[in-house]
C-alpha cells in the first residue's frame, strides 16, 4: 500500500513502554488523528514516524520501504507543534520561506509559494508583518504554512490547537480540514479533543496505554463505540440499565418535551409514566450554543444533561418529562 505504514510499533523510555506495538495506516492523501487522554503515548508514536525516537520494535514505513535508517531530515515529513515556534526575527513570509530557502528553490518562485500559502491558510496580505504582533491563530496559520511549504510527503501535527481558546480552536479546526485536503496533504493529527479529531480527519485511532483500541470514521466510531472507555472519551454519558447492560447517551439523546410539575407546586416523584416517557427533577438550567440545557436527576442514572429545546420557562426544581430519542443512543 502507498503512504505511510506503520507496524507493531514500540516505543519505551528507560524501561516504561510508551506505545505497545501500534499498527496504523494512512494512506496518501488521507488525514488521520490519533485521539487520546493525555499520556497514552501519541507524541511518542508521532516522534517514532518523524524519526525523531528510536522504535523498540516494529517499523515505519513508506510506500513499503522501511525508514529505519533514514533520518528525520531526509524522511521528507514536515512537523507541526502546539506552539508553532515561528522565527521572531523574521516576518511573516521570511517564516513560511524557511523550509523553501533551505531547499534553494530561487527567490521568485519562493516569493510566489509564498503567496499562494498565505491565501491558502487565509493570511493573504500579511507578508511583511513581523510575527510578535499576529495572534496566537494567526501564529498557528502561519506554521502550517510554514510546514506546508516545502510540501512534505506526509505532515505531523501534535496538539497544533492546544494552545487556542475554544471559540478559535473550533474554526481553526474546519479550516485545517479544508486546508489539508486543498493542499493535498497526507497527515497524521495527534490531539486530545474529540470534536477536533472528528472535524479534522478522515478516520481517528483511538489510543489508550500505548495501544490503538479502535480506528474507523468519525461516522463508524460514533455509531459503534467500541467500549464503554471509548464511548465516555468520545463525549457519551454512560449509564448502567438493567440486566447489566450499559447505554451511552449522546449529547442531544435526552429531550425535555413538557414540564410535569413546576417547582413551585406539589412535587410528585420522579420516575418513568406509561409512554415510556422519563421524568426528573431539574438541578440547573443553561444555555449552550442557542439552546436551553438542563441538568436533570434521574432515578437510576443520577444527574444527566437534556436539550431543552421548545420548552418554555424551565426553573430549576421544575419536574419535567423526557424523551429519549434512539438516534443519540448506543448500546454498549
Ligand atoms: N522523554 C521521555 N522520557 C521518559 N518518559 C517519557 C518521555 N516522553 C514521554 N514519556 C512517557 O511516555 C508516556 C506517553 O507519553 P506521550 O507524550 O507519548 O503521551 P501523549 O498521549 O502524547 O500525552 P500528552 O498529550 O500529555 O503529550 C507517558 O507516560 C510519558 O510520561
Amino acid at each position: 500500500m502507498g503512504g505511510l505504514g506503520i507496524a507493531g510499533a514500540v516505543v519505551t523510555y528507560a524501561g516504561t513502554t510508551a506505545v505497545a506495538g501500534v499498527d496504523l495506516d494512512v494512506a496518501v492523501g488521507e488525514v488521520v488523528a490519533l485521539l487520546g487522554p493525555s499520556g497514552c503515548g501519541k507524541s511518542s508514536l508521532l516522534r517514532a514516524v518523524a524519526g525523531l525516537e528510536p522504535l523498540a520494535a516494529g517499523r515505519v514505513a513508506w510506500d513499503g520501504a522501511d525508514l529505519a535508517d533514514v533520518p528525520v531530515h531526509r524522511r521528507g515529513f514536515g512537523l507541526m507543534f502546539q506552539d508553532g515556534q515561528l522565527f521572531t526575527h523574521r516576518d511573516v513570509a521570511g517564516n513560511v520561506a524557511y523550509g523553501l530557502e533551505m531547499a534553494r528553490v530561487p527567490a521568485a518562485e519562493r516569493r510566489d509559494l509564498v503567496d499562494e500559502l498565505l491565501e491558502l491558510v487565509g493570511l493573504a496580505g500579511y507578508q511583511r508583518r513581523p510575527v510578535a504582533t499576529l495572534s496566537g491563530g494567526e501564529q498557528q496559520r502561519v506554521a502550517l504554512a510554514r510546514s506546508l511549504a516545502p510540501r512534505p510527503r506526509l505532515l505531523l501535527l501534535d496538539e497544533p490547537l492546544s494552545a487556542l481558546d475554544r471559540a478559535l480552536r473550533e474554526r481553526l479546526a474546519s479550516d485545517l480540514h479544508d486546508i489539508l485536503r486543498r493542499a493535498g496533504t497526507t497527515s497524521l493529527y495527534v490531539t486530545h479533543d474529540h470534536d477536533e479529531a472528528f472535524t479534522v480527519a478522515d478516520r481517528v485511532a483511538v489510543m489508550r496505554a500505548g495501544e490503538l483500541v479502535q480506528v474507523g470514521t468519525p461516522a463508524a466510531l460514533w455509531a459503534a463505540p467500541a467500549d464503554s472507555d471509548v464511548a465516555a472519551f468520545l463525549g457519551y454519558r454512560v449509564v448502567r440499565v438493567g440486566g447489566g447492560g450499559r447505554l451511552g447517551l449522546g449529547p442531544q439523546a435526552l429531550q425535555v418535551v413538557g414540564v410535569v410539575a413546576a417547582s413551585s407546586h406539589t412535587p410528585g416523584p420522579p420516575g418513568s409514566n406509561d409512554d415510556g416517557d422519563l421524568t426528573g427533577r431539574v438541578t440547573a438550567v443553561g444555555f449552550s450554543r442557542g439552546r436551553t440545557t438542563v441538568t436533570v436527576d434521574l432515578p437510576d442514572w443520577g444527574e444527566q444533561r437534556a436539550v431543552a429545546a421548545g420548552v418554555a420557562a424551565i426553573e430549576t426544581g421544575d419536574l419535567v418529562r423526557l424523551r429519549l430519542d434512539p438516534a443519540g443512543l448506543v448500546d454498549l
